[in-house]
């Protein structure tokens, strides 16, 4: 029912619906996680019905593989497929280069192993994740529990010789209790005042022991959906950029939808 949802959510399910016109019978799809990825499930699920539609999707969370199963899709595992076709996913961030900032949902971690393992990543989003430079949105960062307070210390020496102005670490909580991953692991939200150089930051990350993963999605998203609140959708293609993912925006195609 598009009436009782919000403008943003009218965007989000725009992208969705769009971006779910990439997937052909018979693929091997990377199921997002987020509320923009759940109207991509419901989209599949209604194209199952409508025209059976059969693909095999491969979940980025347990709550996204409820969903999928709710709606009939046959899930499986990235083990079981061995490579994926697409994959479609949210982004709490996205800039010019179609780099992200990912894992406000905690799923960061399967999310960027499905879409390291694609041939195609797609995102979907409303243009409010849209940025000129990625970094206010907190940067998550998944920590495994042992150790903690001295992965911590670890990550806050290396924001103090990063260029990120002022920084803050934080434990992410839920109902009080730290966060838990469907990996077992908890996550560490980096508030930065910037990112200056954000390749050197995530390699400096994950290099640090008792990190798993961080959300910056870099050379990753082929194609960005982005959905309006009337419903219409635009498509940003980094494959028409010669296949230079760092192209900059004057060589990306785009595609305006409505
Ligand atoms: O990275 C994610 C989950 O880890 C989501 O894709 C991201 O948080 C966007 O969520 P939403 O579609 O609900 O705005």
């Amino acid at each position: 029912m598009t009436d009782a949802l919000s403008p943003s959510d009218i965007a989000k399910r725009a992208s969705a619906l769009r971006a779910a016109e990439f997937v052909e019978p018979g693929m091997r799809v990377g199921l997002g996680t987020g509320s923009t990825a759940a109207f991509l499930v419901q989209r599949l699920g209604e194209r199952l019905r409508s025209e059976g539609l059969r693909i095999r999707g491969v979940p980025t969370s347990a709550r996204t593989a409820d969903l999928a199963q709710a709606e009939g899709i046959e899930v499986t595992t990235l083990e079981e497929v061995g490579w994926l076709d697409i994959t479609i996913d949210g982004a709490d961030e996205v800039d010019g280069r179609l780099d992200l900032i990912k894992g406000g949902g905690g799923a960061l971690l399967r999310e960027k192993i499905v879409a390291t393992a694609s041939e195609r990543v797609v995102i979907i989003a409303d243009a409010g994740k849209r940025v000129g430079t990625l970094g206010a949105f907190p940067l998550p960062v998944e920590v495994i529990p042992f150790g903690l307070g001295a992965t911590r210390r670890l990550v806050e020496d290396l924001l103090a010789g990063a260029d990120v102005g002022a920084r803050q670490v934080e434990l992410r909580l839920r109902d009080g209790r730290p966060f838990v991953t469907d990996e077992g692991n908890h996550i560490l939200d980096l508030r930065l005042e910037r990112i200056g150089n954000a390749r050197q930051l995530s390699l400096g990350l994950n290099q640090i022991p008792g990190v798993v993963e961080n959300g910056l999605f870099l050379g990753i998203a082929d194609t960005l959906v982005v959905g309006r609140p009337d419903g219409g959708a635009e498509v940003v293609d980094m494959s028409q950029a010669d296949g230079v993912p760092f192209a900059g925006t004057d060589n990306i195609f785009t595609e305006v939808v409505d």
